[in-house]
């Protein structure tokens, strides 16, 4: 039977990487992709349309940042579909990016060397701000976008007889001392990235302690360090090409440089054929690398506690109350606003 994957962020990097793979190596599959900038989208299609003839690959429109946006989209796929096999919450942002070179010159003399290659911690902090929800931005994209599409989607997601699964491209950078359950969204610091990931593996924990008697099944994966927009956002795209040599070199000692889409979406892909039942919830599973190129999915255990979780997912619904009602609201005024035009007139 026809499979019904979609994937958020598909139009670029990873996400476009799993579309090319999934309709390479499986058959049987209605794609959707859920993206933003359309126009990218629609090339993104055309791409895979050309390389697989006659595979039936949707579009939908979705800015995972924007509450409105997700809550529209949602309704859509809820028309078009009437079950969901699974959902890659891909689509991530890491906006402004700054390198602490000073802590990446001492890290490359330290015994820490490796684990630093391959988690990025403490070199990186970036710059976030509120968006038009008055959320911060990397916590609305990367988090409660995705959360708040999981709950729209619940009627597909959660049917009996039927297992669903949903996949976050989480990162070895999420970290636990970046999270603050008091500061869920991560106002108050300058590592808003690895918050809002750490917050998704504990998100995908408490999924699955809620959900997995309805047949719903979330797992999270690292893609490991890949050269996307997002890595160029980094560093520009000619000073990492200039230096792949060094990376490459690097891979002998930390298989976690996948270095192309394609690589770095094997975890992901591994995901799609494995039986929910098998996998381990409390795991992060790695796409790696070998030196010699050689790609595997290994699993790692989070760094997860369970109560954190539980209170991440009840802060996660109160907020999703409060910004429904925020919604509503402002759609009465409009309704009022646009009547007193009418009457005016
Ligand atoms: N590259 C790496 O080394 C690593 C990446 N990751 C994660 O992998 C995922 C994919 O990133 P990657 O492929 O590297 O980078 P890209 O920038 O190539 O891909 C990110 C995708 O997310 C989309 N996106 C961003 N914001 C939104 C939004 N508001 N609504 C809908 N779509 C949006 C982008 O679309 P648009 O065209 O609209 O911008 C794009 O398709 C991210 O979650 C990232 O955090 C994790 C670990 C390492
Ligand atoms: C000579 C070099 C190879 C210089 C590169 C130094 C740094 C810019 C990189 C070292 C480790 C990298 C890394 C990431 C970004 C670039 C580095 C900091 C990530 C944080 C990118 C996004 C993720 O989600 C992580 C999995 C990456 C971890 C490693």
């Amino acid at each position: 039977m026809e499979r019904v994957v979609i994937v958020t962020g598909a139009n670029s990097g990873i996400g476009l990487a799993l579309c090319e793979r999934l309709l390479t190596e499986n058959s049987q599959i209605r794609l959707c992709l859920a993206c933003r900038n359309m126009q990218r989208a629609e090339a993104a299609r055309s791409a895979l349309l050309t390389s697989h003839t006659g595979a039936c690959v949707d579009l939908l429109h979705l800015d995972v940042g924007s509450v409105r946006s997700v809550l529209t989209a949602a309704k859509e796929v809820k028309t078009r579909y009437r079950k969901i096999d699974f959902l890659y919450l891909n689509a991530g942002i890491m906006p402004n990016p700054q390198v602490d070179i000073r802590a990446f010159i001492k890290g490359l003399f330290s015994r820490n060397v490796i684990n630093m290659f391959a988690t990025a911690e403490g070199l990186l902090t970036q710059q976030d701000h509120l968006n038009s929800d008055g959320l911060q931005e990397v916590f609305a994209t990367n988090l409660f976008g995705h959360f708040l599409m999981i709950r729209e989607l619940e009627p597909l997601l959660c049917q009996a007889g039927h297992t669903s699964r949903v996949v976050w491209t989480s990162s070895s950078n999420a970290r636990r001392s970046a999270f603050d359950i008091e500061d869920m969204q991560h106002r108050n610091g300058t590592e808003p990235y690895s918050s809002s990931k750490y917050a998704s593996d504990m998100l995908s924990l408490a999924l699955n302690r809620q959900k997995n008697s309805q047949g719903l099944f979330s797992s999270v994966i690292c893609p490991g360090l890949v050269m996307t927009n997002l890595t160029y956002g980094i560093l520009p795209s000619f000073f990492w090409t200039l230096i792949m040599p060094i990376m490459w070199l690097i891979r002998i000692f930390t298989n976690t440089f996948t270095l192309t889409p394609y690589n770095g979406a094997e975890a992901l892909h591994w995901l799609f054929l494995q039986a929910p039942e098998s996998l381990d919830p409390r795991a992060k599973y790695h796409s790696l690398t070998s030196g010699l190129g050689t790609n595997y999915t290994e699993p790692q255990r989070m760094d997860i506690d369970e109560e954190m979780s539980e209170a991440l997912y009840k802060k996660l619904l109160k907020l999703e109350t409060v910004v429904r009602r925020k919604l509503s609201e402002e759609n009465a005024d409009n309704k009022a606003y646009q009547q007193y035009l009418n009457e005016t007139e």
